[in-house]
């Protein structure tokens, strides 16, 4: 396996030179399941655990590895498998609280350059939840790309890129259509040779269809794929890292898909939804189910009827996409100033 093509580039082999020992080679993680790992390397596939030491020296899972991540491998080419021993600095890294007694974050995708975050333009478009994902993309250290899909059904695209536009301060839009291959041309530029992405949107705008055609499935062998499981996930391969024809490389994990729901108020209401249909029962609107009188939440706990637990993940949640929306409104207020400083520089330049 060539290396260069699943990204390789100088500044990861200096990284690697620096921290591996002799005989050690550098890989990349193709997939990971419970604590072992597939990784790519120049003796092709390996499957790998961790080394004893970077078990024990973790302090949390997110020091461990995930899918996308550079790491450096003991080797045991014979057997086709190997031993971690550390994990390169990431460049960027997606990741999502585990919910439990303590939160711990965890790796869905590192390493990915470029983030394709898909609307579908049949839909009403959820700008709050645009604002999430684009939150969540630079936070995470890769460039987003705003991809609106089914421009076949749509009738009002220009006031649904109006209002992405709004709020998206320049990010590509790419507008595309799968069905009358639409925009798809476009959609390639960002697929450079050697660069990794990953798609991010909410369930039904169309991102299968996308990363099959992407991956460059006939279409039929798609749909028979998707029929024969009900969920049409991870069908078309077990594997999470994909190379694709014109050498880009795709991040495709469950992980990835649950971030939508970890990141988007619909989401919350769906994963407590029993939390929330108590909440209607509470004696005030805004009730935060802390010592409020009458709170329903707080009476089921009581009653044994709700975890406290679920209820603490649930809050916390909140604080998050509470948290996440002051940052977004923070950054956007930067940047306005920002545009109103150069638009006055310019003026007073004239
Ligand atoms: N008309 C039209 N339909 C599309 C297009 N792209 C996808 N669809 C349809 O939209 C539906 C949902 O697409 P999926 O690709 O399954 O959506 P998804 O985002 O992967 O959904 P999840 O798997 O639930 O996360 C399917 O019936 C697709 O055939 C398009 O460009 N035009
Ligand atoms: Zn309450």
């Amino acid at each position: 396996m060539e290396l260069i093509k699943i990204g390789y580039n100088n500044k990861i082999k200096e990284q690697f030179e620096k921290a591996a020992k002799t005989n050690q080679i550098i890989g990349r993680i193709s997939l990971e399941h419970k604590r072992m790992y597939r990784v790519w390397s120049v003796f092709g596939e390996l499957l790998c655990e961790v080394s004893g030491k970077l078990a024990f020296d973790a302090q949390s899972r997110e020091e461990y590895p995930a899918v996308g991540d550079w790491v450096i491998v003991s080797p045991r080419k014979e057997e086709r498998k190997g031993t971690i021993t550390a994990i390169l600095p990431r460049k960027s890294k997606f990741s999502r609280k585990v919910a439990g007694n303590n939160t711990e974050e965890q790796i869905v995708a590192a390493n990915v350059d470029t983030i394709f975050l898909v609307f579908s333009l049949n839909e009403d478009l959820n700008v709050r939840r645009l604002e999430r994902y684009l939150t969540l993309t630079w936070e995470s250290g890769a460039n987003p790309v705003i991809v609106l899909t089914k421009a076949d059904l749509a009738v009002d695209i220009k006031e649904k890129i109006m209002l992405v536009e709004g709020v998206s301060y320049g990010v590509p839009i790419v507008t595309i259509s799968v069905v009358n291959n639409l925009g798809l041309d476009e959609l390639q530029t960002y697929l450079l040779p050697g660069k990794t992405i990953a798609l991010l949107g909410s369930s039904g705008v169309g991102k299968s269809t996308l990363t099959n055609y992407l991956i460059g499935f006939e279409k039929q062998e798609v749909q028979e794929i998707r029929g024969s499981d009900a969920k049409g996930r991870h069908t078309t391969t077990n594997r999470e890292m994909v190379l694709l024809p014109n050498h880009a490389i795709l991040i495709d994990t469950p992980g990835m898909r649950e971030l939508q729901l970890w990141n988007s108020e619909d989401g919350i209401s769906n994963s407590f939804s029993e939390i929330e249909q108590l909440s209607s029962s509470c004696k005030f609107r805004d009730c935060q189910h802390e010592k409020e009188i009458g709170c329903a939440v707080k009476l089921a706990i009581e009653k044994g009827e709700l975890k406290e637990e679920r209820l603490q993940s649930y809050k916390k949640l909140l604080r998050e996409l509470a948290f996440l929306e002051r940052r977004q409104d923070k950054k956007a207020q930067s940047e306005e100033k920002k545009k109103w400083k150069n638009m006055t520089k310019q003026s007073k330049k004239r």
